[in-house]
């Protein structure tokens, strides 16, 4: 379920937390969420939440809000190993190829993911500089992925990570990826600020 927390920015608009199992997500998701989600137990894992803001403006992979038609995922982050793993449930509306996923939004998740796993090393805000994707298999619409990031290597402001992504069962390999993220440099944050949400809820 959904769980709503309170926004500092403005009271009329909820923020609520997706990165949770919902009546929408399949048996097999949520079996891989609570496998996930118990390695939290002991702190090596946090669950990144997922916030849908009801404002003018959404996070393009939380903008779908009909629960199970577009993105369902939750992240899990392992600071001390720069990871990052991810289960994500892809709905009917994200159709590319007939019943299968579009590579753009299998790429939203990977830029996502990979992001997300850059927090392990980088401070402030962050950029993708590059993504490079392989598409070994088409991912079935309505199916449950599992996505896998990793810090190679870190040079200043800059991350280079890996990543790849399996079918719910782990045997088959579908994508496999790399990414540089750059953190903005203090003028590029000084420039971006404006556009910066005020408050915690920046996913
Ligand atoms: C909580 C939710 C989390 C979600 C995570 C986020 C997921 C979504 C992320 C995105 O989708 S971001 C949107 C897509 N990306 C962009 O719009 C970025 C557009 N590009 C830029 O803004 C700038 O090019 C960038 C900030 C990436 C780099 O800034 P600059 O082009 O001014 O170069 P800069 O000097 O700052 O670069 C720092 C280093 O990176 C290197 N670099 C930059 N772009 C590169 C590139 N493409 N390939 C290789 N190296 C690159 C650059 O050479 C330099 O290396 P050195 O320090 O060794 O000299």
């Amino acid at each position: 379920m959904a769980r709503q927390v309170n926004s500092q920015r403005n009271q009329e608009e909820a923020v609520i937390d997706l990165a949770w199992p919902n009546e929408a997500w399949s048996d097999v998701t949520k079996e891989i969420f609570h496998q996930l989600n118990a390695g939290t137990e002991n702190g090596d894992w946090t669950r990144h939440p997922g916030y849908l803001r009801t404002g003018e403006r959404r996070l393009y992979c939380r903008n779908i809000s009909e629960q199970g038609k577009g993105f369902e995922y939750a992240i899990f982050i392992n600071k001390r190993e720069q990871r990052a793993t991810c289960v994500c449930q892809f709905g009917p509306y994200l159709e590319g190829p007939p019943s299968h996923v579009h590579g753009g939004a299998v790429a939203t998740m990977l830029d996502t993911v990979m992001g997300t796993c850059a927090y392990n090393v980088l401070e402030g805000f962050h950029l993708t500089a590059n993504l490079n994707i392989n598409y070994k298999k088409p991912v079935r619409l309505g199916s449950t992925a599992i996505f896998l990031a990793k810090v190679d290597k870190q040079e200043n402001r800059k991350a280079y990570l890996s990543a790849y992504v399996t079918s719910a069962d782990g045997s088959t390999t579908l994508c496999d990826a790399t990414s540089l993220f750059v953190q903005l440099s203090q003028e590029q944050m000084e420039k971006a600020k404006k556009y910066l949400p005020q408050d915690s809820h920046n996913d």
